[in-house]
């Protein structure tokens, strides 16, 4: 595991010891695979443009979001049941992030007990929430979450239903045995396909926002924005801040990478709350050019699920320190002192 040196590097080693099947759950996205592709080629059309003698010197990676304190612009993104990489699923996952002082979204779907998560990290908790049909579904997961010591909410909005993915429409793709929702009523949930189109709410509108801060006191932010005007509509609505996110691809293929409308939605958002990213962030120099361009943080999905898979809590752990350690590195070679004098004459585009 130590020989992992970069995050595809740890992915490399992750897909030789999951089953193939999951393997492809995890990767695949929808459709032709286009928007997953493009969220990580995106970033290799940005150059940085480095200042140098700036007397910058090692640089502060500590940021603050929604009045809380994180060790780095980095979190995990909401995946759904870690317990497919890792018996000791987000257990193991809020361990290894919360000794590095960095936040977890933890999915609806979470294979591990909100309370069991809560009592291995003091770093932020936030529930990712999908929106049953049965909104007394939706309601009993929130106030458990809230009740477990969750600081947030995130409204997961580009899933009326769950895309086509159609690596797991030819695998006939279901659970491992073992893998199951904790922190929702028994049920059939074999196969995600199935359930995510018959249970998901397909018929929300913004209100949603105003019913979620009716039920709860905790801020809520909106996940799946990718443009200015449904940023506006989010905040207008009472969201404390949005994620820039086309859930890795694996929604509606043909939607744009993400960092390409992270500007727009920064735009439209202007500081009335924090902007996130996510999608196809693998390198420390990928996390600087989303706060060059505006992010507040980013978010890391599929390289904690290879993480766990090689290793549990140590291999998420390395998956961390790796981004955080070429984050520093990025910083330092480019003179940027501290996360908030990233700025968006630090990239230029199409050299
Ligand atoms: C296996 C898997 C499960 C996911 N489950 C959820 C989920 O339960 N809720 C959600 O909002 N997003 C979910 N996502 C989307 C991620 O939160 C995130 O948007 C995406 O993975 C980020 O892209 P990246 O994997 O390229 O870093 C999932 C993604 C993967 C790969
Ligand atoms: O796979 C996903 O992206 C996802 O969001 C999900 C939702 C419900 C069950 C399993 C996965």
């Amino acid at each position: 595991m130590n020989h992992a040196l970069t995050l595809d590097d740890v992915a490399g080693l992750a897909r030789a010891r999951l089953s193939p099947p999951v393997w492809d759950f995890v990767a695949g996205g929808a459709g032709d695979e286009r928007t997953l592709a493009a969220n990580r080629d995106v970033f290799d059309r940005v150059w940085l443009r480095p200042r140098v003698l700036t007397g910058a010197g090692r640089p502060g990676l500590g940021t603050r979001v929604l009045e809380a304190d994180w060790a780095a612009p980095i979190g995990v993104a909401p995946l759904a049941y870690h317990t497919m990489a890792h018996p000791e699923g987000e257990a193991a996952t809020a361990r290894a992030a919360g000794e590095r002082g960095l936040p977890l979204v933890v999915s609806t779907f979470a294979g591990t007990a909100f309370e069991q998560i809560a009592a291995v990290t003091a770093a932020p908790l936030w529930l990712q929430v999908y929106c049953f049909r049965d909104r007394a579904t939706t309601r009993a997961v929130v106030e458990r979450a809230e009740r477990a010591g969750f600081a947030a909410l995130v409204l997961t909005a580009d899933t009326p239903h769950l895309g086509r993915r159609l690596r797991d429409v030819r695998n006939g793709f279901v659970l491992p045995p073992g893998v199951a929702p904790a922190n929702l009523a028994p049920g059939d949930y074999a196969s995600p396909a199935a359930h995510g189109r018959d249970e998901l709410d397909p018929d929300l509108d913004w209100s949603v926002i105003g019913w979620l801060r009716s039920i709860t006191a905790l801020p809520v932010l909106v996940k799946g924005v990718l443009t200015g005007e449904d940023a506006r509509l989010a905040v207008q609505a009472g969201a404390a801040g949005v994620i820039v996110s086309n859930h890795g691809g694996r929604q509606l293929d043909g939607v744009p990478p993400t960092l390409r409308v992270l500007p727009e939605v920064v735009q439209a958002v202007a500081g009335r709350g924090p902007v996130l990213l996510d999608g196809g962030v693998r390198r420390g120099t990928d996390v600087l050019v989303a706060l060059a361009l505006g992010a507040d943080a980013v978010l890391l999905g599929r390289p904690v699920l290879h993480g766990l898979a090689i290793g549990g809590a140590a291999g998420v752990g390395r998956v961390l320190d790796i981004l955080v350690e070429e984050l520093t590195d990025a910083m330092t070679l480019t003179g940027t002192g501290s996360v908030k004098d990233a700025g968006p004459a630090l990239v230029r585009e199409q050299w």
